[in-house]
């Protein structure tokens, strides 16, 4: 963090018992940070703390250099005058305005509080309109638009906005799954283009890997880990590393296309991984895959007349009884993070154990870009 980027600075104490929401967070000031966590463990009231919609005490926000609240100086900013945008779970549009009369009201907004004279602005209203893709529908009215559509319009408002950070609670989560395939395209976008930090509420894990840089695991009200999302999806010690969701995120650049076969090849530390892609991308680019753990298998000896295009050297780095039966192994693959879940028999009979090197096989790749 320095001194142009500052990033989010959050201690935040907010006591409704028998809750009490107790963080010390230091985020950085850009990318996609995910607040993950079980059902009540404090997501929704930390993101409404931190838009002073909910008095933490005592309290320290720190946004892009700017104080938003600081008990200990006495200092407290109202919702309105903290340079932010919130997304709901359900967009809340005028439907008396245009798509274009709901943006253009949240600009006007902002000019009337004279916030926008703010350097660093989040993005042009036009770039926003057009990385939400809703230039076809500037015309129309809420009522007329699908959910997916209106949560669009939902955050193209609240970029209007300019805010210095961008709060989503579980944009997605009203929208069935058709929908949210729709728009996590539209909030990867965001991803790779917004200069301002996200903060993402979220139950899913796969939605998770598609769109975190950083990621922030909340439990019972407390922060149990803070870090990469790369990183903290491989830990063993944690629950993200359990179940069929479990998976890593790995990346790598684009080293050779096959167009006639749909296949990309990435070059990553660890070696090469196949994905298959319809889309040719130029080569260089910088490319996030998704490995389940339920789609790795181990083999002691490279295996050859196998179907299974992906195999990796690397070495075992820890392993960890996940259900009866099943283990989750880590693997280091060049530096890179993966995990694999196989049942105990084949751990006792590959003797697999931490420095343990072997060959992972990897049946499924998701690209995520
Ligand atoms: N208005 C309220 N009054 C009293 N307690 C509340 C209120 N809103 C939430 N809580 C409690 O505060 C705790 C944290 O709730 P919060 O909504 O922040 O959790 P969450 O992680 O966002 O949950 P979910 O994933 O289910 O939305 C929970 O124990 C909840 O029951």
């Amino acid at each position: 963090m320095n001194a142009e980027n500052p990033g989010i600075q959050a201690r935040l104490r907010l006591e409704r018992s028998p809750f009490t929401l107790d963080v010390d967070l230091q985020l950085p000031g850009h990318g996609f940070i995910a607040l993950f966590g079980p059902s009540g463990c404090g997501k929704t009231t930390c993101l409404r703390a931190l838009a002073g919609l909910e008095r933490a005490h005592p309290g320290l926000v720190r946004v892009a250099g700017s104080t938003w609240q600081d008990d200990a100086a006495g200092i407290w900013l109202p919702t309105h005058q903290r340079a932010l945008g919130f997304v709901f779970q359900e967009a809340s549009l005028f439907d008396h305005l245009s798509v274009r009369g709901n943006i253009m009201y949240a600009q006007k907004r902002v000019q009337s509080t004279g916030r926008s004279a703010v350097a660093g602005a989040a993005v042009a209203v036009e770039q926003a309109v057009d990385l939400l893709g809703l230039a076809g529908l500037m015309d129309r009215r809420p009522a007329t638009l699908s959910g997916g559509e209106r949560q669009r319009v939902a955050i193209a408002r609240a970029l209007a906005a300019q805010p210095r950070l961008l709060l989503m609670d579980e944009p997605l989560a009203a929208l069935d799954a058709g929908r949210k395939a729709e728009l996590l395209p539209y909030l990867e976008a965001l991803q790779r283009t917004l200069a301002i930090p996200v903060l993402y509420v979220s139950h899913a894990l796969d939605e998770v890997a598609r769109l975190a840089t950083h990621m922030v695991l909340l439990d019972a009200g407390r922060v149990r880990a803070s870090g990469s999302a790369e990183v903290l999806m491989a830990r063993l010690d944690l629950p993200l590393a359990q179940g069929d969701a479990a998976a890593t995120i790995i990346e790598g650049t684009l080293v050779r296309h096959d167009s006639a076969e749909h296949l990309s090849t990435l070059g990553f530390a660890g070696g090469e991984l196949h994905v298959i892609s319809t889309t040719a991308r130029p080569l260089g680019q910088r490319l996030r895959v998704r490995i389940q753990a339920r789609d790795v298998s181990l083999t002691l000896e490279r295996q050859s007349g196998t179907s299974i295009l992906n195999i990796v050297p690397a070495t075992v780095t820890g392993l960890r009884e996940d259900s009866p039966g099943q283990w989750m192994v880590a693997l280091d693959a060049g530096g890179a993070r993966l995990l694999a879940r196989i049942t105990q028999r084949s751990v006792t009979a590959l003797g697999i154990a931490p420095g343990r090197s072997l060959f992972a096989q990897v049946k499924g790749v998701a690209l995520l870009d």
